[in-house]
């Protein structure tokens, strides 16, 4: 048995949303004062791959604040008692029995996939472009796969997963741009395999990892006590899905390259005064760990502001989220263990060691409540 833990988001809605651990194989603030903060000092460029002007960071914002705004007109049609359930958009899967199977069907995929956290929508778009049949994936087909995504947000779901999915999004307040980003993020990977900077690479983790965050969030839901904005939480859910993405991009240097991609921002190499060819020949020089110590404390800095809005969601998501959290960012210590070797070396974490990992993080979620 792979899995000792496995967390389903709400009771009956049991699974557009499963975070799983101790896989065996694992080897109010607004804006401004956090995320920004995080680049300072490394890149903060208004480069963008977008074809806008803006920075990454403030189109980002931008969907933040829909979402935000979303959940407080949600609060208002509840405060004037309308039942969301009698209006929702799903009236094709209103049989419950068939419903049942199909969120059974969604736990199923995440029963034989899911390592640390998991949303089967997001891991059948990433399938697309990393699965077996990626190298035939054509922009087209991407945009097939969007069609559906707005069909099934309309009620009308294409299959068994769909209809999952469909069912919760009618029942939360989720917008569907995370999504459609997510989309956008995979079109990004068929045709770059390069980061100028670090604002590039940033857009790139919001696309394929911060998008679960803003997702997970409103079907997570925020505590009704917390004093803290929407928004703030909303960017800690997306610091969460980035500092988890820097992760995997830190441990999975030397895959990468060996497939021809490299991750990291060109600017910041070049500084450190690294060439592409020193990745693809992987050797680790002084030159190398002083690069690395920096990339491990952006990440770890993002890993800190996704912790501080934890204790802000409901009490039910607390724990499996910081549990979650401690797991991946002990990618980064098992990266400096291994010397930053991550060439040659998978860093992960031992069952040992994710075992603890649960207690500490109940105690921790228990300290905070209290
Ligand atoms: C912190 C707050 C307020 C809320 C939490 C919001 C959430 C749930 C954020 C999670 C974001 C997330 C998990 C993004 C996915 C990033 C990622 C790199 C996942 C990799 O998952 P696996 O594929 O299981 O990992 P491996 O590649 O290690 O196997």
């Amino acid at each position: 048995m792979s899995s000792v833990v496995h967390w389903i988001v709400s009771p009956n809605e049991s699974l557009s949303c499963v975070v799983r651990f101790m896989n065996k194989n694992v080897g109010n603030k607004k804006r401004g004062s956090s995320i920004l903060n995080f680049s300072s000092g490394i890149s903060v460029l208004s480069t963008d791959i977008v074809n806008s002007s803006r920075s990454s960071e403030e189109r980002v914002y931008e969907v933040i604040l829909k979402q935000a705004a979303l959940v407080g007109e949600q609060k208002i049609m509840k405060r004037g008692s309308v039942d969301l359930l009698k209006h929702s958009k799903a009236d094709a899967m209103t049989n419950p029995t068939l419903l049942n199977e199909a969120y059974d069907r969604c736990g199923e995929v995440c029963a034989e996939y899911a390592k640390t956290f998991y949303l089967v929508w997001c891991r059948r778009t990433d399938e697309l472009v990393d699965g077996p049949n990626a190298s035939h994936i054509t922009p087209m087909a991407l945009d097939r796969w969007e069609q559906r995504l707005v069909d099934l947000f309309e009620g009308r779901p294409y299959d068994m997963y769909d209809a999952a999915l469909s069912d919760t999004v009618s029942k939360y307040p989720v917008d569907i741009q995370p999504f459609k980003d997510m989309i956008d993020g995979m079109r990004l990977d068929l045709k770059k395999s390069r980061y100028k900077s670090f604002d590039e690479l940033y857009l790139y983790c919001y696309y394929v990892a911060g998008t679960v965050g803003l997702m997970s969030v409103p079907v997570m839901g925020i505590a009704p006590d917390s004093k803290a904005s929407t928004e703030s939480v909303y960017n800690s859910a997306l610091a969460l899905g980035i500092a988890n993405q820097l992760t995997n991009i830190l441990r999975d240097v030397g895959e990468d390259a060996r497939r021809g991609r490299i991750y990291l921002p060109q600017d910041e190499l070049q500084r450190a005064g690294l060439t592409e060819e020193d990745i693809f020949r992987g050797q680790v020089t002084e030159k190398w760990r002083a690069f690395m110590r920096g990339q491990i404390k952006r990440a770890r800095m993002f890993f800190a502001e996704a912790e501080k809005g934890v204790a802000e969601l409901n009490g039910a998501s607390r724990w499996p989220v910081l549990a979650s959290l401690l797991l991946y960012q002990q990618i980064l210590d098992s990266i400096e263990a291994n010397d930053y070797n991550n060439f040659t070396k998978r860093a992960y974490v031992g069952k040992a060691k994710k075992l603890l990992s649960l207690p500490m993080a109940y105690a921790r979620t228990l300290m905070r409540s209290s």
